[in-house]
């Protein structure tokens, strides 16, 4: 039974607010977009990646990644004007049995961390990575007024890779076609159908590099990794 990843890359960076598409910002010299897909490309379990970008950034994607010589890379296919269209995308090109769903943007998830992952996808259809809350987190009203403080013991803040059946996350994704909410994570179309998802503890550093803060403490977090290995 194979796996393959799903990897959205046609966001806006709006957050980032740099000039260069997001993925394509390097980190220790080279996009970030191509040390994410490194990840996957040399985790023995994975046998497909589909990449999604911007429809004029197909090209120029493809001569970047030449030299790299990701044989692992299948396709790569334009993205939609929201993450979840993106994703839906290239969903119809991915033919492996389970998929992994992950942001082109996290390019610290850790193999071990795929491991777990991938062996609890396969136990129950749907599981996502998370680590524990370490705020107190508020739910708040338009007016800024909190209205409650849920047990945090409860809360975990939700990474990728989310790893799913592929019938399952395609079945959700085609009823969420339906739905005028977009959802921020492929998770949210699973629960919406009743589906339990299961919970597989990641690690802090898979972050996702959104703000300009977040590219600083990347730098850190690959430096510290480059000591480690
Ligand atoms: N229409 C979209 C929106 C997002 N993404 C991808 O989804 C991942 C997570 O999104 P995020 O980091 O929030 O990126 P952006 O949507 O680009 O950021 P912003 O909301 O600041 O514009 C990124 O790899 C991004 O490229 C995508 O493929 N298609
Ligand atoms: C999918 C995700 O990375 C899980 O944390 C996140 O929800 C993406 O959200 P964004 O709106 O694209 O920042």
């Amino acid at each position: 039974m194979s796996v393959g990843v799903v990897i959205p890359a046609a966001g806006q960076g709006k957050r980032m607010g740099s000039k260069v598409s997001k993925p394509f910002l390097l980190l220790d010299g080279q996009p970030i977009l191509v040390h994410t897909l490194r990840l996957f490309e040399t985790h023995p379990q994975v046998d497909e990646i589909i990449l999604v970008t911007k429809k004029e950034e197909i090209r120029g994607t493809e001569e970047m990644l030449r030299p790299y010589g990701f044989a692992k890379v299948k396709a790569i296919v334009e993205g939609g004007r929201e993450r979840q269209e993106s994703v839906y995308m290239g969903l119809q090109r991915c033919q492996s049995d389970w998929v992994l769903i992950h942001d082109a943007v996290r390019p610290f998830v850790t193999h071990e961390a795929l491991d777990c992952l991938i062996r609890e996808v396969k136990a129950t259809k749907a599981a996502i990575l998370a680590v524990p809350v370490k705020d107190t987190i508020k739910q708040i009203n338009s007016d800024s007024w909190v209205t409650s403080t849920p047990a945090r013991s409860e809360l975990v803040s939700v990474q990728t890779p989310q790893g799913f059946s592929r019938d399952l996350i395609v079945q959700a994704h085609q009823k969420a076609l339906e739905d005028p909410n977009w959802a921020t994570d492929d998770s949210m179309l699973i629960e919406q159908m009743g589906f339990p998802v299961k919970v597989v503890e990641g690690e802090y550093n898979n972050i996702k590099i959104t703000t300009p803060e977040d590219l600083v403490l990347a730098e850190k977090i690959w430096e510290i990794r480059r000591v480690e290995v």
